[in-house]
């Protein structure tokens, strides 16, 4: 199988039909005001009418209470609920059950021992998605979308019962290798296509899924 790649943080039409048609298996729309790539449900709903069936529609979540997914999944029908904040595996599970939706949970990577937490979603969520944490130091620092990498090499060997995602960090020069080092079989970018935080480049978009269609060839 090909490696399949998620753009996310999309808030323009360029873009987003740029991430479309240039393959992109996911996109990803954030529901969280901090963010600089925060979008009001109206817009993505817009945004992505007209996205084929085969492109996913993520809605990127961080600890939300059940009123914000419910405006949203009125507004615009997710395929996935991403949830990148401190999410317990109670509260995920709730989630998928209520809003009848799969569900890919961000994990925080800073060294092997994280992967731990790994295990208590495998029977809650549809989807690990494995983040580089922030340090704790970071100035405005978001509990993702940090343009961080974490050490590849950690997840050699690690096997989980679930399919996963590796983010962080990531553009069209370093995924390649981070796909050979991690051995992931899906990839997700944000700041990795962006002029600035909040604003993506489609020509650095259609250079990441291009450096993925590389990879499989
Ligand atoms: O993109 C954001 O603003 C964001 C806010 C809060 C939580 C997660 C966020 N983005 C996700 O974080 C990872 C890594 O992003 P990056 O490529 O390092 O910028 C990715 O899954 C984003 O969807």
């Amino acid at each position: 199988m090909s490696v399949q790649g998620k753009i996310c943080g999309l808030s323009d039409q360029i873009s987003v039909d740029t991430a479309v048609n240039n393959g992109a298996r996911f996109i990803g729309l954030v529901f969280y005001p901090p963010s600089p790539r925060n979008i009001d449900p109206n817009l993505a709903s817009q945004l992505v009418s007209k996205i084929p069936t085969n492109v996913d529609k993520v809605g990127l979540f961080v600890d939300p209470e059940d009123a914000l997914i419910k405006t949203v999944l009125e507004s615009v029908k997710l395929d996935w609920i991403q949830l990148h904040g401190s999410e317990s595996p109670d509260r995920v599970r709730h989630i998928r059950q209520k809003f009848d939706t799969r569900i890919l949970k961000a994990i925080k990577i800073s060294d092997q021992s994280d992967f731990e937490a790994a295990k208590n979603y495998e029977n809650v969520a549809d989807m690990l998605l494995f983040d580089a944490k922030a340090p704790k130091h970071m100035a405005n620092a978001l509990p993702g979308g940090n343009g961080l990498v974490f050490d590849w090499r950690i997840m050699q060997g690690l096997e989980f019962s679930i399919p996963w995602m590796l983010a962080g960090g990531l553009t069209a020069e370093n995924v390649a290798e981070a796909v050979k080092i991690s051995g992931a079989k899906f990839v997700d970018t944000s700041s990795g296509v962006e002029i600035e935080p909040g604003r993506k480049d489609p020509a650095a978009i259609t250079a990441f899924l291009t450096a993925l269609a590389v990879i499989d060839s």
